[in-house]
C-alpha cells in the first residue's frame, strides 16, 4: 500500500498532483479526465434536481499524511475556504508521530420517528406498541427487501411519550440497520408503511412519519495521540489545553470549535455525494444533547503528550442519494479506497478531529491569521482583479507588505499592471 504521507504535495502542480493521487488509487485516464474536466455534466444535473440551469462548483482539494487504523488515506475534501486542506494535511502528519487515528463505529443504525396524538391513555399505547413490535418490525421490513437481504432492514421498535405544548404524543421509533445507505428513504417509506398498523394498535392519529438526524446509534469515533515533541513543546500543550476547557465552558466559543469540526467532516461529505445538511444536523443536536459542547475532548497522558477524541453520529451511505449518481462522488470514494459506509465514516470522524486539532494548534500558539490569511491571500487578489500570472505575483507582494487586504491587493495589482 503506497503512503499518504507526499511531503510537498502542495508545491506541486494540479498535474502532478492528479499523477501522484492516480499512482495511490488506481485512476485511469477516464478519471482523470473528469477531475480535470466537467465532472457532473448537465444532463446528470438535470435528473438531480429540479428546475436546473447549470452547475455549481466547488474546488476539490487533497488531504495528504492520514494514518486511520493502520491504513493510509488521501482524502478528497470539496470546499470553498482557504487553508482547511493545509490544516487537515498538518495535523494528520503530526498525528502519524504518535501512529495515526484510531476509529470506533456504532453501526450503521439510523431511526425513523412516528408521531401519534388524540391518545386518551399514551402510557397505554406505549405499551401495546411495544407488545405488537415484532408485527411492526415485519410490516416495516415488507418494504424493503433488499435491504433485509443484505442483512440490513427494521430491527427494533421503541416508543417514548413526550410532552409537548399540545400535550401528550407517543413517539414510535423503527430502529433500522441501513447497511451502507445513509438511510433516509429506506427508513422514511418503512416509517410510512407502518403508520396504519399503528394507528390500529393505538387507536391515536399518526401524523409525522420521518427520519430523526440525531442518529444516536451511529456513533463514529477516533482517537489520536499527539507527541507533545511533535507539536511544538508542552507550552502548546496547556494552550490547546486551555483553548477545549473554553470550548467546554461556553457555547459561544464551543460554536466556534465544533464549526472547525464540520469544516473538515462537510468536506469529505461533499466531496462523496452525501447528504450535508443532514450530518451537520446530527453533529449539532448531539453536542446539545447535554447542554451545547465540544464533539472533542482533549487530555494529557502521563507522557505529557495530548491525547484527542472525537464523538459525533455520522450518517453517511456509499450507496444511494446522490453518492453513486454524480461521477465525482464516485471518484472521491475510488481516491479515499472505502466501500463500506462504515469505513468513511470512521475516516470523517478523523478528519474531524485532524481539524479541529490543527485550529487550536494554530490559535492557541501564533493564531489563526498567519497561516489563513496566507492562503486566502490568493481569493483576495482574486476579488482586486488578478489573473494568471498577476495572482502568485500580487499573494507574493502582500504578504511582503503584510496586510491581505483588499485595496492594499488593488494597488499592488495596479503597480504591476503598470510596470509590464
Ligand atoms: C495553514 C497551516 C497548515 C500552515 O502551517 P505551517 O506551520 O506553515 O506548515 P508547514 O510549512 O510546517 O507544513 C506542515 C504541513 O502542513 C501542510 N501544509 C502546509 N502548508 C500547506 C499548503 N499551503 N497547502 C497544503 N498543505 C500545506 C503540509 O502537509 C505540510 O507538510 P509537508 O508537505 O511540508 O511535509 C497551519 O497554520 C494550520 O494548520 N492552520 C490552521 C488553519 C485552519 O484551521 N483553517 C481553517 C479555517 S479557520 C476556521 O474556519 C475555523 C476556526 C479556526 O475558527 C475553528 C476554531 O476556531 O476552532
Ligand atoms: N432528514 C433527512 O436527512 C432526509 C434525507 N433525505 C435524502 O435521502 C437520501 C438518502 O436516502 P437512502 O435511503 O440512503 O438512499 P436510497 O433510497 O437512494 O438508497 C437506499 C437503498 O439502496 C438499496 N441498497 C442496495 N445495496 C445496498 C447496501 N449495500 N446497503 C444499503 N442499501 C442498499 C436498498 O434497497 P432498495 O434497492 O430496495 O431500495 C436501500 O433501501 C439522501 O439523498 C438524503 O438527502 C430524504 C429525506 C429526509
Amino acid at each position: 500500500m503506497p503512503s499518504s504521507r507526499i511531503p510537498g504535495f502542495y508545491k506541486m502542480s494540479v498535474q502532478e498532483r492528479l499523477e501522484k493521487v492516480a499512482e495511490f488509487a488506481g485512476l485511469g485516464e477516464e478519471d482523470k479526465r473528469l477531475l480535470l474536466e466537467k465532472g457532473l455534466s448537465l444532463d446528470i444535473a438535470d435528473r438531480m434536481i429540479e428546475n436546473v440551469i447549470g452547475t455549481f462548483e466547488l474546488p476539490l482539494g487533497i488531504a495528504t499524511n492520514f494514518l486511520i487504523d493502520g491504513k493510509d488515506y488521501l482524502i478528497p475534501m470539496a470546499i470553498e475556504e482557504a487553508s482547511v486542506v493545509a490544516a487537515a494535511s498538518n495535523a494528520a502528519k503530526m498525528a502519524r508521530e504518535g501512529g495515526g487515528f484510531v476509529t470506533d463505529y456504532s453501526g450503521n443504525i439510523m431511526i425513523g420517528q412516528i408521531q401519534v396524538v388524540r391518545l386518551n391513555d399514551p402510557y397505554s399505547a406505549k405499551f401495546e406498541v411495544l407488545r405488537h413490535r415484532d408485527e411492526i418490525i415485519e410490516k416495516a421490513n415488507e418494504q424493503d427487501p433488499i435491504l433485509v437481504n443484505l442483512g440490513g432492514g427494521c430491527k427494533d421498535v421503541e416508543a417514548r411519550v413526550i410532552d409537548t405544548i399540545r400535550g401528550k404524543m407517543l413517539i414510535v421509533h423503527l430502529i433500522v440497520d441501513v447497511k451502507d445507505a445513509m438511510g433516509a428513504n429506506a427508513v422514511n417509506t418503512m416509517a410510512e408503511a407502518v403508520a396504519p398498523l399503528i394507528e390500529r394498535i393505538t387507536g391515536g392519529k399518526v401524523y409525522l412519519r420521518i427520519i430523526s438526524n440525531l442518529a444516536v446509534y451511529r456513533i463514529a469515533r477516533a482517537k489520536a495521540v499527539f507527541k507533545k515533541e511533535a507539536i511544538g513543546g508542552e507550552e502548546v500543550v496547556e494552550g490547546i489545553m486551555n483553548a477545549y476547557a473554553f470550548a467546554e465552558a461556553d457555547p459561544f466559543r464551543c460554536a466556534t470549535h465544533n464549526k472547525g469540526i464540520m469544516n473538515g467532516i462537510s468536506a469529505v461529505v461533499i466531496a462523496t455525494g452525501n447528504d450535508f445538511r443532514a450530518v451537520e444536523a446530527g453533529a449539532h443536536s448531539y453536542a446539545a444533547m447535554r447542554g451545547y459542547k465540544p464533539l472533542t475532548t482533549y487530555e494529557v497522558n502521563e507522557n505529557g503528550d495530548l491525547v484527542g477524541t472525537i464523538e459525533l453520529p455520522i450518517a453517511v451511505g456509499t450507496i444511494g442519494g446522490a453518492t453513486k449518481v454524480n461521477p465525482l462522488a464516485k471518484l472521491s470514494l475510488k481516491i479515499l479506497g472505502v466501500s463500506t459506509a462504515e469505513e468513511l465514516a470512521r475516516v470523517m470522524a478523523a478528519v474531524g478531529l485532524a481539524q479541529n486539532f490543527a485550529a487550536l494548534r494554530a490559535l492557541a500558539t501564533e493564531g489563526i491569521q498567519r497561516g489563513h490569511m496566507e492562503l486566502h491571500a490568493r481569493n483576495i487578489a482574486i476579488m482586486a482583479g488578478a489573473s494568471g500570472d498577476e495572482v502568485d505575483m500580487v499573494v507574493e507582494e502582500l504578504l511582503k507588505i503584510g496586510k491581505i487586504r483588499m485595496d492594499v491587493a488593488k494597488e499592488v495589482l495596479e503597480k504591476l499592471r503598470a510596470r509590464s
